[in-house]
């Protein structure tokens, strides 16, 4: 859509982006549009300022002191409700620097009580900058308005007599003129094409804006009434708020870059669709104060017992959101009501995805103890030695041949996968993505010089489970940045399986477990002996090669091994069902 734009405002839109550059901002905020407008020296905000006896200096630095401000939803939010504004007020769809001011301070309510004590107060402003009569910026940038300027157009009346919105009642009344109201809208006398309100609810709560303001919208020149709107405003501010939740879940607790695209696309498209109602509209219904919703709180409506909780109750509010949506929005336009039955369809597979997770990552998240074997150092007694690792305990079996050929190793794989997955016991390949693809094992595990996560994830899809070796905290950063599952930390001591000539240790374990929120396996020369110190420095789950592998009482040693494992709790995050029966010990 174009807008109109005085020269002055236009600047203003460009210098806000510089002060957004200028103040390390990726993001345009409200703050960065105000500084923007003080620097028209010349223009009606300064002189509006002026009257108000305010220094755009004093105003500039205190502005400044702020905390960061929201975000604007976009340049056309604004614009189209400094257009309606000035429709409304002016009948004049150009917007001059002081409808950008109003619009600005009526983007966020919180923003505008926070500015309102440097005296960006918006009645007192809206007060002060309407004229008796339309005129251009630039015949007109040099004419202060009286303060006591009358509001040029009837006003809705007040919907209750206790609402704020009885501020808006007509400035032909007697006492002093009231604060002006968010939007000023033309009564509606009858509803040509707005289905169904009765006639009373018509005249007092229904609004006409003009149609240059609905060409974006969901409906034709009629505003729907303001209970309506108000159901719909409310709901699109839950489905909205619910998505920023569950992607900070995404992005904070579980660490999936996947899941954490998924809910943004998703969020992206919902704010896309939600601009069909116009913000301008939304603003002119929403009556906080009187609303009596929001004094009554429902029982456990401030308890969540876990992550996954907070997860899971906000999936129901968006879901929630876009039924309601849905079925208000029926009223408005099948399309619109449409789109949010899609959206609700879309949280089904979110919901799967993140609260159902998959029987691989549900395994995963329990694991602590995890073996690499290698059964052709086991020669005839592979088979025994694995029962005893998997009636021992072992949740995670790696097979790690580093010199058998192929083929023969992909039937070891094939018959290593048949055996877990009897055990329900997760089985992976070492090294080579291609041989667990084709044994159909749960995933690969990759080096540092293996294949890249990229090239494994592309052979092995979404589901596999990839794991990375780390050695340093940069590696650690990485593999999570770049898709890992799980991470194998070490190695922690000298091992008899493989030689290293560095070894990170317990500091290492220290440091990789303090950033990980996910599974995150210490390995090298474990045994039962030494893992106290291990656990001691943040471990809860290992990964071991020797002190199985060459046991002669394998089922023993992996028995003491999870014991002492079992012993201290999964952190919450790591796990699906935390709820496990573990005390967590002094260690
Ligand atoms: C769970 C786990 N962690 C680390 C490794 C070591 O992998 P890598 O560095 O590729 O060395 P090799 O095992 O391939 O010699 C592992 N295998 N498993
Ligand atoms: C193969 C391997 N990789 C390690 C790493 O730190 O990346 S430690 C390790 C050997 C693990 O076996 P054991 O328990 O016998 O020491
Ligand atoms: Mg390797």
């Amino acid at each position: 859509m174009e807008y109109l734009l005085s020269p002055g405002a236009e600047r203003a839109m460009t210098a806000a982006q510089s002060w957004a550059a200028r103040l390390g901002s990726e993001i345009v905020q409200l703050t960065h549009f105000i500084l923007a407008l003080l620097d028209e020296e010349e223009g009606r905000v300064a002189q509006l300022l002026h009257r108000l006896g305010l220094s755009p200096d004093r105003l500039r630095e205190q502005l400044l002191a702020l905390p960061p401000a929201p975000p604007v939803p976009s340049p056309e939010t604004l614009l189209a409700l400094a257009r309606d504004w000035s429709l409304s007020c002016r009948q004049d769809p150009q917007v001059l620097t002081d409808a950008l001011l109003l619009a600005v301070l009526q983007m966020d309510p919180q923003y505008a009580a926070a500015v309102a004590p440097l005296g960006l107060d918006l009645p007192r402003l809206q007060a002060a900058v309407l004229p008796a009569s339309p005129a251009p910026e630039s015949a007109a940038e040099s004419t202060p308005y009286p303060l006591s300027q009358a509001w040029p157009s009837p006003l809705p009346p007040p919907p209750s007599e206790t609402s704020p919105r009885a501020t808006t009642t007509s400035p032909t009344a007697e006492s002093a003129p009231p604060p002006a109201p968010q939007l000023t809208l033309e009564p509606i006398q009858n509803a040509p094409s707005y289905p169904p309100p009765d006639a009373s609810s018509v005249s007092s709560t229904s609004v006409l804006i003009s149609p240059a303001s609905a060409a974006p919208a969901v409906f034709d020149a009629v505003a729907p009434p303001l209970p309506l709107l108000r159901v719909l405003d409310t709901n699109c501010n839950r489905a909205r708020e619910a998505l920023r939740v569950l992607e900070d879940f995404c992005r904070f607790v579980r660490n999936d870059p996947s899941s954490t695209e998924e809910v943004k696309t998703l969020r992206h498209d919902f704010a896309r669709w939600e601009q069909r109602l116009p913000l301008s509209l939304r603003l002119s219904a929403r009556d906080t104060p009187a609303d009596v919703g929001t004094t009554l709180t429902a029982a456990g409506e401030y308890q969540r017992a876990s992550l996954e909780h907070v997860c899971q109750i906000n999936l129901k509010r968006l879901q929630e959101a876009l039924r309601s949506l849905e079925e208000y929005g029926k009223l408005l336009d099948p399309s619109w009501a449409k789109h949010a039955e899609q959206f609700r369809y879309r949280t089904y597979h979110l919901e799967g995805r993140l609260l159902h997770s998959s029987r691989r990552q549900q395994l995963l998240a329990q694991a602590r103890l995890y073996w690499l074997f290698t059964p052709s150092a086991a020669g005839e007694r592979w088979e025994w030695r694995l029962e005893q690792a998997l009636s021992g305990g072992v949740q995670v079996v790696q097979l790690r041949e580093k010199h058998l050929a192929d083929r023969a190793c992909l039937q070891l794989a094939q018959a290593l996968r048949r055996r877990c997955h009897q055990a329900r016991v997760l089985f992976l390949v070492n090294d080579r993505p291609d041989l667990a693809l084709w044994s159909e094992a749960d995933g690969v595990h990759l080096g540092q010089d293996d294949l890249p996560i990229a090239q494994a994830r592309h052979l092995l899809g979404r589901e596999a489970l990839i794991g990375v070796s780390t050695h340093t905290i940069e590696q650690v950063h990485q593999a999570w940045q770049q898709g890992a599952d799980y991470i194998g930390i070490g190695p922690v001591f000298p091992s008899q399986t493989k030689a290293f000539d560095h070894f990170p240790g317990l500091e290492f374990v220290r440091q990789a477990t303090a950033v990980s929120v996910r599974p995150a396996f210490a390995l090298g020369g474990i045994t039962p002996e030494n893992l106290l110190h291990v656990l001691a420095a943040g471990a809860r789950r290992i990964a071991v090669s020797a002190c199985l592998s060459q046991a002669s009482d394998p089922a023993s040693i992996a028995a003491q091994l999870r014991a002492l494992l079992d012993s201290y709790a999964l952190p919450g995050v790591n796990s699906v069902d935390s709820s496990g029966p573990a005390p967590v010990p002094a260690p």
